[in-house]
């Protein structure tokens, strides 16, 4: 990670921003929206109430002294944060101790009853249930006659579009998912991603997921099809261990997806039937690291994972979040080579994301000029736009 004095740490402090926004505004409507959901008891409501009060207007307080992640959030940094206000610490921090601490309001960390509830499961699965998914599926039938290469280029815009459906972000956009038209990309270095997976290739995708339902379903569609034409002889799909940002995709959510493949009609449900036998047979495998959930940019993944990287022939991070944890969640100068950002990165790496916070890198200064010129600054974080940036360099850099 380049020592540049010129990108600072987000944080949520300043009111009217967007950070502050969603500590704010954001995550009070989740804690509404996931009490709405569920018939809760007594405790719950009370412990909903509490973490309502204590992240709006609160400090960081400790994780309950049984937890079993205790160890790690501390490694995390929860001894630092102790005691400061959530908007006075790293953003992506705050955002990720809010999720693991709803955990503990519902119960999900157990022991009892309510262990293993996940309080986002009527979301995603009412998301997986929709028509608009019926039709998305359907759509695939039309895909069967093409050469591979416009495939392999319908189901990758697939995946990376699918990651404007995302249901937290949609608690306050309520057209995002189907805005049109779909604008441009603001980088595009599909071209080199695409010499990382050539036809007949031997190696190890790996697939780090964001959301479940609308997104998670074309980004096994791509796996699907690369296993099928030989552009990856394996691939990994990581997903969130525990429930995370509303939509995060956990094991469970793979599972509803491939069944909800397997029982779709046409080219969905041949897809389906790949990716069930590319599971039984290994060529699949699901994994839920513990750092998937960490409140920490990937430059300080620990060794094991960074190991799982390096050996990959290509690692595709899917959206927002993970975007910001690649690059570090900080206000870069968009110009900012996406490769300087990602030097760390012990294997190739590309990013398919669309904007949803302030992110971003790899801009050249004619599209940051259009992009301001059309739209002030609201491109950086309303979904509309989208990119595919790639580093092949594979952390080759790295002295
Ligand atoms: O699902 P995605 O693409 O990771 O987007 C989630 C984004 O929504 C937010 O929760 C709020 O903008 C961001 O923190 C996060 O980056």
């Amino acid at each position: 990670m380049p020592d540049t004095p010129f990108a600072p740490v987000i944080r949520g402090d300043e009111p009217g921003s967007f950070p502050h926004s969603v500590l704010a505004e954001r995550h009070p409507a989740i804690i509404r929206q996931v009490r709405d959901a569920f018939p809760f008891g007594p405790a719950q409501h009370a412990a909903l109430d509490e973490l309502l009060r204590n992240c709006t207007e609160g400090t960081v307080g400790p994780l309950p002294a049984d937890a079993p992640d205790r160890d790690r959030w501390h490694a995390w940094g929860l001894p630092d944060h102790t005691g400061r206000s959530w908007y006075d610490v790293p953003w992506l921090w705050s955002e990720s101790y809010f999720y693991r601490r709803l955990l503990d309001a519902v119960g999900y960390v157990g022991p009892g009853a309510w262990q293993g509830i996940d309080p986002f499961r009527p979301f995603k699965r009412a998301e997986l249930d929709a028509p608009e998914t019926d039709a998305e599926l359907a759509a695939l039938d039309g895909l069967r006659d093409l050469p591979e290469e416009e495939r392999a280029r319908a189901l990758l815009h697939g995946s990376l579009w699918g990651n404007r459906a995302d249901l937290g972000f949609r608690l306050s956009a309520a057209d995002a998912g189907t805005r049109q038209p779909v604008p441009a990309l603001v980088a595009d270095d599909s071209e080199t991603l695409w010499s990382l997976l050539p036809p007949a290739g031997t190696g190890t995708l790996v697939l780090v997921a964001d959301n479940a339902g609308r997104e998670l379903l074309p980004d096994l569609l791509l796996i699907a099809h690369l296993l099928t034409e030989g552009r990856a002889a394996r691939a990994v799909l990581h997903v969130k261990p525990y429930p995370y940002y509303v939509s995060d995709a956990t094991t469970a959510d793979v599972v509803d997806a491939l069944n909800r493949l397997r029982a779709a009609p046409g080219a969905a449900g041949g897809y389906g039937r790949v990716l069930r036998s590319a599971m039984a047979d290994g060529r699949l495998t699901v994994r839920a690291h513990p750092f998937s959930c960490a409140p920490l940019p990937y430059a300080d993944m620990p060794d094991d994972l960074r190991a799982e990287f390096a050996a990959a022939t290509l690692t595709v991070v899917k959206g927002d979040l993970n975007y910001r944890r690649l690059v570090g969640d900080r206000f870069w100068p968009p110009t900012t080579p996406f490769r300087e950002t990602t030097a760390y990165f012990p294997g190739p790496v590309a990013a398919l994301r669309t904007l949803k916070s302030e992110v971003i890198t790899g801009l050249s200064a004619a599209t940051e000029a259009a992009l301001v010129a059309a739209e002030g600054q609201r491109w950086r974080t309303s979904g509309t736009h989208a990119l595919i940036q790639a580093d092949p360099s594979g952390g080759a850099r790295r002295g």
